[in-house]
């Protein structure tokens, strides 16, 4: 069955930070994941995490200045120095959370740029990064993204993203594939969730159009879970969604799936 990971960036955001550690193992989560945690000192989390029990999944590369509409570095041609700095933080935190996902975020290129360099750069990145990774057991996650969602972005197509690992071919660079990010970026998600499955490292959730949990938007979630266990995947899928209302009140649809509140 499908392991379920709270995404720390999109549940509990009534709460801060370190906190959403706790409330995601008191409603029942044995594994979390979040963008790279750029405010949180790297101790003060692995000591919650410790504390908590639980398994830390999937951490994103830093996305580089976040403020001026940065949204990773990989596939912007000259940042290449940076982009290296940015995989160095997210190999070190990786480490101390024993986090055995890396998603490394593409980027936007700025207008104008030629999508042939972008490419070119990204997978000269991810070459680098993933013989980095090898060593420490950390697999490296590509992950499409709507262009509604985040115009520009260099990854946006699941082909897109399987053709980049058939030429890299790289062991452990894999495919993340976001359940939402795929049914706004083409529709008829099943098939081709089916069909990238021998490339998919890490799957994510949300529900279209509003980018909420199960049972509010036009996908059957919890049917598409069911799918993924029925082609074999057991790896984890990250909850990233917007709660509508507190998060542990909208879990009712989780408790086939594993997650029940402790206690
Ligand atoms: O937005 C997403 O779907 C992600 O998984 C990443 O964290 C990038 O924001
Ligand atoms: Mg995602």
């Amino acid at each position: 069955m499908p392991r379920l990971a709270a995404n720390l960036s999109f549940l509990f955001p009534d709460a801060p930070f370190l906190e959403r550690v706790d409330r995601a193992a008191a409603a029942g989560f044995r594994g979390v994941e979040s963008m790279y945690p750029e405010d949180v000192a790297p101790a003060a989390l692995t000591a919650r995490l410790a504390d908590s029990g639980m398994q830390w999944v999937l951490l994103n590369t830093p996305a580089g200045d976040f403020a001026a509409g940065e949204r990773g570095l990989a596939a912007l041609p000259g940042q290449e120095g940076r982009f290296r700095e940015a995989m160095r933080a997210a190999l070190d935190l990786a480490g101390g959370l024993q986090a055995g996902l890396i998603h490394v975020m593409a980027g936007i290129p700025p207008d104008g740029a030629d999508p042939a360099a972008c490419r070119h750069t990204f997978c000269e990145n991810l070459t680098w990064a993933a013989a980095q990774a090898r060593p420490r057991g950390i697999v490296l996650t590509i992950e499409p993204i709507n262009r509604r969602d985040m115009p520009g972005y260099f990854l946006w197509q699941v082909g897109q993203a399987v053709q980049i690992l058939d030429d890299l071919s790289l062991p452990n660079v894999r495919l993340q594939f976001d359940i939402y990010h795929a049914q706004v970026e083409g529709g008829d998600v099943a098939s081709r969730m089916a069909a990238a499955l021998p490339h998919v490292g890490h799957v994510q959730i949300a529900n279209p159009p509003g980018r909420h949990g199960p049972g509010d938007g036009e996908l059957d979630l919890p049917w598409l879970l069911r799918e993924l266990d029925r082609l074999g995947y057991d790896g984890w899928v990250g909850c990233e969604y917007r709660p509508a209302g507190p998060t542990e009140g909208g879990l009712a649809w989780a408790r086939p799936f594993g997650i029940h509140p402790a206690g």
